[in-house]
């Protein structure tokens, strides 16, 4: 094969000394060693062009038409061995010739005398080439382009010149990394790492293998030889410059549009060539390339920082802060061009980050605030400056922590200081918050549930409690009464009466069910008038109901009976009326019996500020007996006599119904029944309603005749169906506009009433009962069911009311309205808790979960027997009590030391009896020496003894104590439990 020139001869055919030749090559950009060293054949045709005088550049173009001119010796080297497939000389190729015009038809028409033309360097023709210059799936129209070139000469082999750089391709004749020719344009020197205008150029034409087919692109080029790939760096070794493009950033469609990377290819340098030589490559040359040369190349696969003119990486694999112009890269450093650049995908900034930095200003100011900050046990909390917080009943310290911008840990840490051990979530009580508060110079205000509430209602646009409109509007409607009274006074029965009385009076269909309340008709100097009563008397365990009772009434009827005078609930209930400014109307009952003292009654209750108008006062006192039905309506007619002249009971019909819940219960069939005042507006069928935390639609109403209402004016009670679940007795109702509200408003307030229940049950520990707490926790746990909630209302109230002293808890985890369900029963074992059922019965398979998990349930149907069972339940729960009982004395004789044993009392019993175990006291001159010594050892004599009786001598121990004197007197004492009473 024809062998590559050799410097040596290539400055004897040029007619120059090898060492200018050398010189010559290294101006041109090529490194050559030596005068033996061969150049390939683009290199010598350069450089005999930089001959021209010297045949060099004749000799370039005399190869190809060689056969005709028998020039073989010049076009030996005219035509050097480019192309692996160049067996034959160049010369041979001009046949196609191809005329490399635009158009590089397959079959180029050009006859042979273009030959000459074919030699023109194919650099040089590159522009036009590149146009029609196909993509690497065309290998046919690069074929002539390759042959004319003059180097490759490959005319056979239409090796597709993939746009691969195809490194590890056997071509047997690998171009020299630097060495190839198509990098730059003929002539011109290699390119200059002058800034990324010529890199990114020549990166155009001699790019990476992975950039899109561009016309002229290196790859393409037919004229790259077998090897396309490289620019003047190019090269066949497989390099990271010339693998196959793998998937990378860099080779993103959007990465080459970068202004940063420069036009150079995804590998580019201006030659693009694996490792880069002064055209750049892979390495990076001076175009820039793959490690970012000065020229700032394209990317490459490690594109670092750009050169100082150059732009960054254009993206590759780690593309890094670019240079001065530099830009986008990914983990590369800046190059020369230093920091400066902007942060790459995933690089770091620019420049030191100052964010977060504090001033000194700030920093000392934050010093000012800590030195001024309340601490407690050293914790610094925040200080306040007297501001009131509100907080609702049952808030958490999280929640205070909140509303002053603190950490919650730290208030529990401040708490845990002052003796409180509770979590930031946990409820805790007023006097807590009060307290923490003022620690830290804050003003707590616990807001009421009444308070609470109406800014509840305040949030959905409704108040509560007002008629709407003006004056004129407003209606005047019945009295409510309550009616009040010591236990057996009768107020059973006057409702009875006044209830039978007024069917009597011919109430169609009379009074068929208890509601809770129930409305009559009277008659008042010839007008008819409605008074409306709120059934629902009881003993001292509806004191809960009663309470409430007073503050939805309007008048207060307290019964006494004249035969017993006021007693201690008559006072109770006066106390109720009067808190609640209630008028009060005395009814002086059982008249009818003997012993019955009015006046007694009057006189007495003079005392509470109810003074008789006889007596000069403004209450009036009616003498009845409701068991005979005496002077019942002249009880009416105090009520509506009292009622106009101590109240203006007026309310507007026209607004959406508000009141009071006085009862409710569960119904088998009907599901939740409540009976509600209304106390003003209008309750239609069809209404959204909220009453507490149940809400519904009126889906029908009854009155106490059992007959349906469609509308319930003022003062009117009616019996509701259609709430979702059970109100409370005493909950305020409301009608809105919509179920959302009314749903909205009853979770609302579920929520709250949880909190604030767990805050008065959380039980206190504090660090000096923590100990006996941790122990033995000493509670009594139970869930109340109930038939109606006035009932478990009022059981659990007497419940709380049992006085079992401090030492233990009662905690009503739960209750509710209906049998006692499966849940209760799981509830009841998680909890350790007693179950109750009130006139209920377990539902479905409570009974069996219950005897399974051994869960006590409870019936009563009376609530005194189940008072009764909690007390005696309760006083068993008590710690038992130790009293001290002396068992007798001696007097010590003798004292003995023994080695073994220690000091040793010979003593002779003076009293009772000393029993080994027992504990004993010794009294010098009948003062204590010492207390709760043990006996540990006894004898009588030589023998163990378990016990000495008085009159008998006897030697002891006392435990490890010596301190013993003759004359001494030792009482020995036990503790035994003390019965309860
Ligand atoms: N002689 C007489 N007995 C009456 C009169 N009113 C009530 N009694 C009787 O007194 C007893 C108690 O009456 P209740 O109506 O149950 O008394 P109460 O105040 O409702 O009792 P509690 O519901 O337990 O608080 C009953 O036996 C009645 O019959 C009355 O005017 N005259």
């Amino acid at each position: 094969m024809p062998g590559k020139a050799r410097v040596h001869e290539l400055a004897k055919e040029l007619g120059v000394t090898s060492k200018e030749v050398l010189a010559k090559l290294k101006e041109q950009g090529e490194f050559v060693k030596s005068a033996s060293s061969t150049v390939e054949a683009p290199v010598a045709r350069r450089l005999r062009d930089a001959y021209p005088g010297q045949g060099g550049g004749k000799s370039s173009k005399k190869p190809a038409p060689a056969p005709s001119n028998g020039a073989a010796p010049e076009g030996k080297p005219a035509a050097p061995k480019p192309g692996p497939a160049a067996e034959k000389p160049a010369a041979e190729a001009p046949k196609p010739a191809a005329r490399p015009g635009p158009r590089p038809g397959p079959k180029p028409p050009a006859p042979a005398p273009a030959a000459p033309e074919v030699e023109v360097p194919a650099a040089t023709q590159a522009p036009e080439a590149e146009v029609p210059a196909p993509a690497p799936e065309q290998p046919a129209a690069d074929q002539p382009a390759a042959a004319q070139s003059g180097q490759g000469g490959s005319v056979v082999p239409p090796k597709p010149q993939g746009p691969k750089p195809s490194g590890p391709k056997p071509g047997p004749r690998a171009p020299r990394v630097g060495n190839n020719p198509f990098g730059v344009g003929p002539g011109s020197p290699a390119p200059r790492p002058s800034g990324p205008r010529p890199g990114g150029q020549q990166g155009q034409q001699g790019g990476g293998a992975e950039r899109p087919p561009r016309p002229g692109g290196g790859a393409e080029r037919p004229a790259a030889g077998p090897r396309p790939g490289g620019g003047q760096g190019g090269g066949n070794r497989p390099t990271p410059g010339n693998m196959p493009p793998r998937p990378n950033p860099g080779m993103m469609p959007t990465r080459p549009q970068r202004p940063a990377g420069g036009p150079g290819g995804a590998r580019g340098g201006p030659g693009g060539g694996a490792r880069g030589g002064p055209g750049g490559g892979a390495r990076g040359g001076p175009g820039g390339g793959a490690r970012g040369g000065p020229g700032g190349g394209g990317g490459g696969f490690r594109p670092g920082g750009g050169g100082p003119g150059g732009g960054g990486g254009g993206g590759g694999f780690r593309p890094g802060g670019g240079g001065p112009g530099g830009g986008g890269g990914f983990r590369g450093r800046g190059g020369p061009g230093g920091r400066g650049g902007t942060a790459g995908a995933f690089g770091r900034p620019g420049g030191p980050s100052r964010k977060g930095r504090k001033s000194k200003r700030q920093k000392r100011q934050e010093y000012m605030d800590n030195m001024q900050a309340p601490s407690v046990g050293g914790v610094r909390l925040p200080k306040g400056s007297g501001e009131t917080i509100r907080l609702p009943r049952g808030a958490s310290l999280s929640d205070f922590a909140d509303k002053i911008d603190a950490n919650p840990a730290s208030l529990v840490q401040v708490l845990f200081h002052l003796g409180e051990m509770v979590t930031a979530t946990q409820s805790v009580s007023d006097e807590v918050l009060e307290l923490l508060g003022s620690e830290m110079n804050y003003t707590v205000q616990v807001v009421s549930p009444e308070e609470e509430d109406r800014e509840l209602l305040e949030t959905f646009d409704i108040t509560y409690g007002h008629d709407a409109g003006d004056d004129e509007d407003l209606q005047v409607r019945p009295p409510v009464v309550t009616i009040m009274g010591h236990v057996d006074h009768g107020k059973t029965r006057l409702l009875d009466t006044i209830r039978k009385a007024k069917v009597a009076e011919g109430e169609a269909g009379g009074i068929t069910q208890h509601i809770g309340a129930y409305q009559v008709a009277t008659e008042l100097e010839g007008v008819e008038r409605l008074v409306t009563f709120i059934d629902t008397p009881g003993h001292e365990a509806f004191t809960a109901m009663r309470a409430r009772g007073a503050t939805s009434t309007d008048i207060a009827v307290i019964v006494v009976a004249a035969d017993d005078g006021v007693m201690p609930q008559t006072i109770e209930a006066i106390n109720h009326a009067q808190a609640a400014k209630a008028p009060v109307v005395v009814a002086i009952n059982k008249i009818d019996k003997e012993g019955a003292n009015p006046d007694k009654i009057r006189q007495q209750l003079t005392e509470y500020n109810l003074v008789a108008e006889e007596y000069g006062g403004d209450t009036m006192f009616v003498e009845i007996s409701a068991k005979q039905g005496i002077n019942i309506d002249g009880l009416l007619d105090a009520i509506l006599l009292t009622a106009d002249a101590a109240l203006d009971l007026r309310a507007n019909p026209d607004m959406e119904a508000q009141g009071v819940a006085i009862e409710a219960h569960l119904d088998r069939g009907r599901g939740p029944v409540a009976t509600v005042l209304v106390q003003r507006g209008t309750l239609r069928v069809g209404d959204s309603v909220v009453a507490g935390d149940a809400y519904g639609r009126v889906r029908r109403m009854v009155d106490e005749h059992n007959e349906d209402v469609t509308e319930a004016w003022p003062s009117r009670p009616v019996q509701v169906i259609g709430f979702t679940s059970v109100p409370g007795a005493g909950d305020t109702f409301l009608v809105v506009d919509e179920d959302r509200v009314a749903r909205q408003i009853a979770e609302r307030r579920s929520a709250r009433t949880r909190n604030a229940l767990n805050a008065s049950r959380r039980k206190r520990v504090s660090l000096e009962d923590l100990d006996s707490a941790l122990k033995e926790t000493n509670s009594l746990n139970l869930i109340i069911k109930g038939d109606n909630s006035g009932t478990v209302e009022a059981l659990e109230a007497s419940l709380m009311q049992l006085d079992v002293g401090e030492e233990v808890d009662l905690n009503v985890v739960h209750r509710g309205v209906g049998g006692v369900t499966e849940s209760d029963i799981d509830l009841a074992t998680a909890s350790d808790a007693i179950v109750l059922g009130f006139n209920v019965r377990a539902q479905g398979k409570a009974t069996e979960r219950a005897t399974r998990e051994g869960v006590d349930v409870r019936y009563y149907t009376v609530i005194y027997q189940a008072i009764d069972e909690i007390e005696a339940a309760l006083k068993g729960m008590l710690k038992p009590e130790y009293e001290e009982v002396e068992l007798g004395t001696a007097e010590i004789r003798d004292v003995f030391k023994s080695s073994k044993i220690g000091t040793i009392a010979g003593c002779m019993v003076t009293s009772g009896e000393i029993r080994r175990n027992a504990r004993a006291r010794l009294l010098r001159d009948s003062n204590v020496v010492a207390e709760n010594l043990p006996i540990n050892s006894l004898r009588r004599f030589k023998d163990d003894a378990v016990e000495v009786r008085e009159g008998f001598e006897c030697g002891l121990t006392l435990g490890s104590y010596s301190d013993l004197k003759i004359g001494d007197i030792i009482e020995t004492y036990e503790q035994r439990e003390k019965p309860r009473a």
